[in-house]
């Protein structure tokens, strides 16, 4: 963000023209929200609260009856300007008394260390039983997501400037910042991370046969409900053709699944029509899970790895997955990537980016934010899945859907499964069963035109 303003600058954009383009864009939404309540704006000494005031004397303009309570501020610069221009009273945050609607523009992005007490004090009184918009991030948060500070405010709206920072999409302070509302303030930004859209997704072609389509197959292990799941949501999911291969792999689901033992694995997965290989819900963690793995490293096809094979696999399977000729996708839950990739330092988004470099592989690391990184350097985030998807099964039925879509979507083939899996969660409602979750695959898809 900060060299992205740079670079509005240098082409000649003024800094007070855009900090009254992030204010007045906080005006409207806070008049929109305030519904004729009166506003208590919180000012902090820098940028943010540059952006306050331009907010503040929007409001005072449209009649709305607004106060200022302030940090003591720098005397020139941007900040200082539009706090002169503001030209009314202004409080100490320690006199201020709160108002229904409060604007909390004391810290941004420029945020350095934790709110001391007292601040965190002071704010938390003021936002007590008020409605709390917040300019650009709750005072106190992170952008980055790296880390967690205590005290840090909440709001029950946001208004993200310029760009989604990573606090709002990722990490433990996603959730303090409400409604996020996104300003375009006309900057040009990098293509770095994106959030992710709905996918469109053509029919199958009017000459496609069932191999064309995608012939997949899914390796079941220890307890095969899981794999038949995977199989299931993969048919489901457009994939012509699905081959549960186990030895218990018999029993259950639907008749169009094709069953096959798994003596051979190594022959199972030598079948040029493979358009994926599908490796890891409930395999267990014995020798045959390890012979099962080898097996599917070494076959020529597109590979999902999931679950236990993700956690057999380990530290040690980076190289392994990173020397493969064809293309490997991981889908990790939190612990399955802190097992692969150790947990380290950073934010989830950076880490995973960091991680589909280091495994040559497109890693989907499952969460309340899924991110979905590409060896090539693409990076989706999906923020906003619902939270009853907290239920075994749903990540088989996730490894499933992928597995389908590698033949058809190619590099958007994780982004497509990932939006399917979420809709999919909407639409069954809450409270569902990861089974059911296959039952709307077929809507998810038909809203993908
Ligand atoms: N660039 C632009 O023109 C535009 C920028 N935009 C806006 O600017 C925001 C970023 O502004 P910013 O960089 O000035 O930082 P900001 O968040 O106001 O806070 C920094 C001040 O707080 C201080 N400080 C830090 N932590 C502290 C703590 N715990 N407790 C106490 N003090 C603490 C820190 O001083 P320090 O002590 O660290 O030297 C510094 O004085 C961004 O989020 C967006 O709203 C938009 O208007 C578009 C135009
Ligand atoms: N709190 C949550 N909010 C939203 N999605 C979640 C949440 N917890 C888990 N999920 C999603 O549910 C799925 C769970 O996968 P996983 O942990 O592998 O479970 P399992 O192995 O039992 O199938 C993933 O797609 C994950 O992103
Ligand atoms: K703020």
């Amino acid at each position: 963000m900060r060299a992205a303003e740079d670079a509005a600058f240098a082409s000649g954009i003024a800094q007070d023209a855009l900090m009254d383009r992030a204010g007045l864009a906080v005006a409207r939404e806070v008049r929109r929200l305030a519904l004729g309540r009166s506003v208590l704006v919180l000012a902090g000494g820098g940028n943010n609260g540059g952006d306050a005031f331009v907010c503040a004397r929007y409001l005072r303009q449209w009649g709305i009856d607004v106060a200022v309570a302030a940090l003591p501020g720098h005397t020139e610069g941007a900040a200082a300007r539009m706090r002169a221009a503001w030209g009314d009273a202004i409080t100490d945050l320690t006199e201020a008394t709160p108002r229904p609607v409060v604007v909390d523009g004391l810290f941004g992005i420029g945020l350095s260390r934790p709110l001391a007490p007292d601040l965190a004090g002071q704010l938390a009184r003021l936002t007590r039983d008020t409605f709390v918009i917040a300019i650009d991030l709750p005072s106190g948060i992170d952008a980055d997501a790296g880390q967690s500070f205590d005290g840090a405010a909440h709001a029950d709206c946001t208004i993200a400037l310029g760009a989604l920072k990573p606090a709002h999409v990722t990490g433990p302070d996603a959730a303090r910042m409400g409604h996020v509302l996104l300003a375009d303030l006309g900057i040009t930004l990098p293509d770095a991370a994106r959030t992710i859209a709905r996918p469109v997704i053509a029919p199958p072609a009017r000459d496609a046969h069932k191999y064309s389509r995608g012939l997949v197959t899914v390796l079941a292990g220890a307890m095969p409900g899981a794999a038949r799941l995977a199989a299931h949501a993969a048919l489901t999911a457009g994939a012509g053709y699905v081959i549960l291969a186990g030895d218990d792999a018999g029993i259950g689901g639907p008749d169009a699944l094709v069953r096959r033992p798994l003596d051979d694995p190594h022959s199972l997965l030598a079948d040029e029509r493979l358009a994926a290989v599908l490796v890891g819900p409930g395999l267990g963690r014995g020798d045959a899970a390890g012979r099962l793995i080898d097996a599917a490293l070494a076959c020529v096809a597109p590979l999902v790895i999931d679950g236990d094979a993700i956690s057999l696999l380990g530290e040690a399977g980076v190289e392994r997955i990173a020397t493969r000729s064809a293309p490997t996708f991981l889908t990790p839950h939190g612990g399955e990537f802190d097992r692969m990739f150790g947990n380290g330092n950073g934010n989830k988004i950076d880490r995973t980016a960091q991680a589909a470099l280091q495994a040559r592989a497109t890693i989907v690391h499952k969460g309340p934010d899924t991110v979905i990184a590409s060896p090539d350097g693409t990076v989706t985030v999906s923020p906003h899945a619902l939270s009853w998807l907290s239920t075994a099964g749903t990540g088989d039925v996730l490894a499933g859907i992928l597995a389908a879509r590698l033949r058809s979507g190619g590099d958007r083939a994780a982004a497509e499964a990932v939006w399917l899996h979420s809709r999919a969660a909407r639409l069954a409602g809450p409270a569902f069963v990861a089974d059911t979750l296959v039952d709307h695959l077929g809507q998810a898809i038909a809203e993908c035109r």
